[in-house]
Formats: structure tokens, sequence, C-alpha cells
């Protein structure tokens, strides 16, 4: 696939964006040595932007992003992509709403993906920005659609925008890779809160009617309009 000029300039500035936001995952500390991969939808393309696989977070910058189609296959750019490219992929076939991809072995949500438990919405931040108990995706293994599939059958039933995938760690997604990293954040946050509030007793439920008004507040009112 040949890049038009206008194509490639979207995909420059794309390629800087998520180099940037990989460093999100690090100041966050999301990840360690070259684990977890953010990507972005090229809008109006089927084309995404994606890191390159087992490169140190020290080496990724707009350069060293692949861009490859909504197939995994490489289109532009000289490193391998992430090993995860096909569950990414496949979210993007499947879920035209998303823009954004994160995936992280962070260490608190992983934990909870490795009991295969949910994170139950018992803090006001889960209901914000998750809308109910975070997900857990079946347990999935790397190489082909398993982990996409399993990302989009578990989301589409849920509010949120986190997926715990069993045994192996948490996958998000957002309208565009910022948005997907974000809840990459809060669901290792919310994890080690709920984790931490479990050692001392049983966390106090929060009504469905007060999740729904939480999170109807932080979606449409939260923020700066
Ligand atoms: O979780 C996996 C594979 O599923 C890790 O290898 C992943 O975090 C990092 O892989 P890449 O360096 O993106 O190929």
């Amino acid at each position: 696939m040949v890049l038009t000029t206008a194509i490639l300039d979207t995909v420059d500035e794309l390629r800087q964006t998520v180099a940037a936001l990989h460093g999100e995952l690090t100041r966050n500390e999301l990840v360690i040595w070259t684990a977890g991969n953010v990507s972005a939808r090229v809008p109006g393309q089927d084309l995404m932007v994606i890191k390159p696989s087992g490169v140190s977070y020290d080496n990724l910058a707009g350069e060293t992003m692949v861009v490859t189609d909504l197939f995994g296959n490489l289109v532009h750019g000289e490193l391998a992509p992430s090993s995860d490219t096909a569950a990414h992929a496949y979210v993007y076939r499947h879920m035209p709403e998303v823009g954004g991809v994160v995936h992280t072995h962070s260490t608190y949500a992983t934990a909870w993906a490795a009991r295969g438990e949910p994170i139950p919405c018992v803090l006001t931040m889960i209901a914000d920005e998750f809308g109910g108990d975070i997900p857990v995706g079946p347990f999935a293994i790397i190489g082909d659609d398993s982990i996409g599939r399993g990302i989009v059958e578990t989301l589409r039933g849920s509010r949120s925008p986190a997926v715990l995938m069993q045994n192996h760690g948490p996958f998000s997604v957002g309208k565009d890779a910022r948005s997907a990293v974000k809840a990459a954040v809060m669901v290792e946050d919310v994890a080690r809160t709920v984790h931490i509030a479990r050692q001392l007793g049983a966390p106090l439920a929060i009504s469905q009617q007060d999740i729904d008004q939480l999170h109807q507040r932080y979606q449409n009112v939260y923020g700066q309009h």
C-alpha cells in the first residue's frame, strides 16, 4: 500500500503522539522493560500506528513507531510491529468507535487478572470512568485473533473502557490513544485501592442508580467543555 502525502502527514503526527503516550506508561509505572504497547487508529484509513516489538522505551520515538493495516500487515516503518498487533487490529476492525488501544501488565490490575476476578464498582472513580465493575476477559494465547476477540466480546457487554484479560493483564480502549492511556492509568489506580481496601474488610457497594448518575456526570459534565 502506497501512502499519499496527506496520509503520511497524518501518520507522522500520529507517530509522534503514540511515541509520547508510551512515555505515560513508564511515567505512571504501568510497565517494566519492554512490556506494554499503545496504538492509534489513523482516522479515515484502515491503518494504525503501533509500537515496534521488544524495543526499549528509551528508544521509542516517532520515527520508530510503525504503521500496519487492520490485519497487522506492515505498511510503513522499518521495525517489526508489536506482538499484540493482532489484538489491537481486531479491536479496530470490530469497534469502529475506538481510536486507541493500550495494553499493560500493571501490577495490581494484572493481579486481579491472575485471579480472573472483576474489580467491583465500590469507588466513585470506578463508576466515573468504568460505569460499573471492570470486567475480566477469557484466557487467550497470543498469536491470532483470540485476545482481540476476547477483548471485544467482553467490552461489548460493559460500559468499561478496560478489560482484565485473564492470566495476562489489562487492555483499554478509548476514542483516541490518550483516552485509552487514561483508562490504563485509572484501572491500575483503582485496582490498587480496592486491593488495599479488601485487606481490612469488605468494601461497601454503591447502588446502581448512584453508579449510573456518577458515570453520566463524569462522562458528560466533568472537566472543561
Ligand atoms: O503482553 C505481551 C504479549 O501479549 C508482551 O509481550 C507485550 O506486553 C509487549 O510486547 P511488544 O513489545 O509490544 O511486542
